[in-house]
């Protein structure tokens, strides 16, 4: 990215910088929802084993949350690990009152069933929304907790639209983690959505179809320069480690960003756009979480 003209570096959309006010914004909250007399907010984060993606997460995690004012937990386990003491560890989080927000990171070891695993985790403290309880919450157009990359990605598309309502947004990849909860807040905004996967014919004519793309498919540079409608506003997901000639790493995304910069309206850059959102949006879920803690504190009746 070292020759890029002015007029190409106004499309990028600096993920960093939005990630940075979002972060210094839930700074301030969580200031002022401890001098109301509540405890820190905390984030328990759980690594199974060694994920080169989780691992970077990991790392700016640590850093970010206490950049906001919360604790952050670390539980690391080894790869051996079995579902029962994964299990064990979660029903020790769910009951700690010090603990507001529970992540599991994804993927886990194959002995370990991940439904079963993010359901465990009581709703209130679910901060990455990815149990039966929020994504039906979120299915419904019910309030709950929004997972954290959508929501970035949602943040990031709102920091150049106003309003997105008749829009043809396209997403490519169709998970549970990403695909599936971003077709969901699309629909919120009045889009009309498509969601390409595995088995779509023809992907590239489906991806020319809009104004918005949202890639999320772990395939590094599957989207080229002419998969893009132009005008179009590009969100890319993707985070994959590759060498380089010189025998180090760097970060690349699903999108052919050189050739994708001169076709696309607006795009965001691999690294310094989705990911550090993700971090901020956990940041954003986590205080939500302790918000929540206190109702369930003050009505126990409630299930939340
Ligand atoms: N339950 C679960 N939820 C997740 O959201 C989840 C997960 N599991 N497992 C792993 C993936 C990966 N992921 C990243 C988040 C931020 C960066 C990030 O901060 N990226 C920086 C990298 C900066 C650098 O270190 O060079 C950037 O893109 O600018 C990376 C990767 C979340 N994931």
């Amino acid at each position: 990215m070292s020759t890029v003209s002015p007029d190409m570096a106004a499309k990028i959309i600096d993920g960093k910088a939005i990630a940075r006010s979002l972060t210094e914004q839930v700074g301030r909250d969580v200031a002022a929802f401890v001098e109301r007399g509540n405890t820190l907010p905390g984030l328990a984060v759980v690594l199974v084993g060694n994920d080169p993606a989780s691992e970077v997460y990991v790392k700016n995690k640590a850093l970010q949350t206490h950049r906001a004012g919360m604790r952050s937990f670390m539980h690391m386990l080894p790869q051996s690990t079995s579902q029962a003491e994964l299990l064990d560890l979660i029903a020790d989080l769910n009951a700690n009152s010090q603990i507001h927000g529970i992540l599991v990171q994804l993927p886990l070891p194959a002995q370990i069933d991940p439904v079963v695993v993010t359901n465990a985790i009581v709703a209130h403290k679910d901060v990455d929304g990815l149990g039966e309880i929020n994504a039906g919450r979120m299915a419904l157009g019910i309030d709950g907790i929004v997972p954290c990359t959508p929501l970035g990605c949602l943040k990031l598309l709102q920091s150049v639209h106003t309003d997105m309502q008749g829009k043809h947004a396209v997403i490519i990849g169709a998970s549970n983690l990403v695909g599936k909860p971003m077709a969901q807040l699309m629909l919120r905004e009045g889009c009309t959505v498509s969601v390409g996967h595995i088995h779509t014919r023809d992907t590239r004519a489906l991806a020319r179809e809009g104004d918005i793309l949202v890639v999320a498919t772990g395939k590094h540079g599957l989207v080229r320069g002419d998969w893009i409608k132009p005008g179009a506003t590009v969100i890319d997901v993707g985070i994959t480690r590759v060498p380089t000639e010189h025998g180090k790493t760097r970060l690349v995304g699903d999108v052919a960003f050189e050739e994708a910069l001169p076709v696309a309206g607006h795009i965001t850059p691999v690294p310094g756009g989705v990911g550090p959102m993700t971090i901020a949006c956990l940041l954003h879920n986590t205080l939500q979480a302790a918000l929540l803690a206190q109702n369930v504190v003050s009505r126990p009746d409630q299930k939340v």
